[in-house]
């Protein structure tokens, strides 16, 4: 029988399990079920096999921050101690809090960035983010009469994902393609996405086509919100470490039977873009709305990184 930790990263990696929020929520609890599996007394052993088990979920895919910070989070503290079973506890411990913490995050996000979207409002938004589709469900919750342009999302179509929970919540919605959101930007009031990695200085990493449409928006003066809970900021961007952009295998664009048709075409398929700070109007994080600049006080002052932190990765 599989792990549920290699079944886990087996579901990240197939994009089973997306977002990365829930990425970051399900490798949590495969590290506690992993911690919980392991019946051996050596602390040393222990240690070894957890941070093999953090490496494979780290391996699965390279962009969400979510990922690295909720490892980083649950494995963290382990050396203090040589019981095996002290370090499992405090695994279990942190990582039912990780769980815990994200998810009233999220509930959190949805009542503050609620507040930006009015009443008579047109959102658009991109890709399917639990956080940004949070706002715009607590908006219509509280009675604003909302409308949404939700795009495809090519080539995985999260989009269909996006519609399905606009639709069940009984909200207006138009589906239209990628291409479509400059066509329709003068319609929209607010654009409202999520993120997979904010950085230092307040770029926003999300899915492919972000940047298009913040473009877009920035031309047409509409306002862009990014949902976006703490532990989606990055910290390795204070030593200058850039966010790796995962591009994903080409049958996903292409079938390999019309590609082997053309051999002098590559396809390329970025799964995610940046989005610059001047082109974001407002973060809104669980500890209350941020202009884009604020990231490197989250970074360093609220989340307690330090550039030191990661001398010894020179
Ligand atoms: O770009 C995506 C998902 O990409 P993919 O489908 O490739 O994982 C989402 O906008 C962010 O991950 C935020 O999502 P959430 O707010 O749910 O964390």
């Amino acid at each position: 029988m599989k792990s549920v930790l290699a079944d886990t990263a087996l579901k990240i990696k197939s994009m089973e399990i997306r977002g990365a929020g829930k990425i970051a929520r399900e490798a949590a609890s495969a590290l506690k079920s992993h911690a919980e599996s392991l019946d051996t007394q050596n602390s040393g052993n222990f240690l070894s096999e957890m941070r093999t088990a953090g490496d494979i979920l780290l391996k699965t895919r390279p962009t969400a921050v979510s990922l690295p910070n909720a490892v980083n989070i649950i494995l963290s503290g382990m050396d203090g101690s040589d019981d095996a079973g002290e370090i499992r506890a405090g695994i279990v411990r942190r990582a039912d809090s990780f769980i815990e913490r994200s998810n009233s995050a999220v509930r959190r996000i949805g009542e503050i960035g609620a507040r930006r979207i009015s009443d008579g409002d047109v959102v658009l938004t991109h890709c399917n983010s639990q956080v940004a589709i949070g706002c715009i469900l607590e908006a219509h919750r509280q009675g604003k009469d909302i409308e949404v342009f939700a795009t495809e999302v090519r080539p995985r179509n999260q989009g269909l994902l996006t519609i399905k929970s606009l639709s069940d919540a009984g909200i207006k919605t138009s589906f239209i393609v990628d291409s479509a959101a400059r066509y329709f930007m003068k319609d929209v009031d607010i654009v409202v996405i999520g993120t997979d990695a904010v950085t230092v200085n307040g770029s926003v990493v999300n899915k492919i086509g972000t940047s298009q449409i913040a473009l877009a928006a920035h031309e047409a003066r509409t306002r862009v919100m990014v949902a976006a809970e703490t532990y989606k900021f990055a910290p390795k961007t204070l030593t200058g470490e850039l966010i790796q952009i995962e591009e994903r295998d080409s049958s996903e664009v292409l079938s390999p039977e019309i590609a082997a048709a053309m051999p002098n075409v590559t396809v390329r398929n970025p799964a995610f873009d940046i989005t610059p700070a001047e082109y974001i109007d407002l973060i809104v994080t669980e500890e209350g709305a941020i202009p884009p600049e604020m990231a490197y006080i989250i970074i360093k002052d609220y989340l307690g990184w330090k550039i030191r932190d990661f001398d010894n990765e020179r």
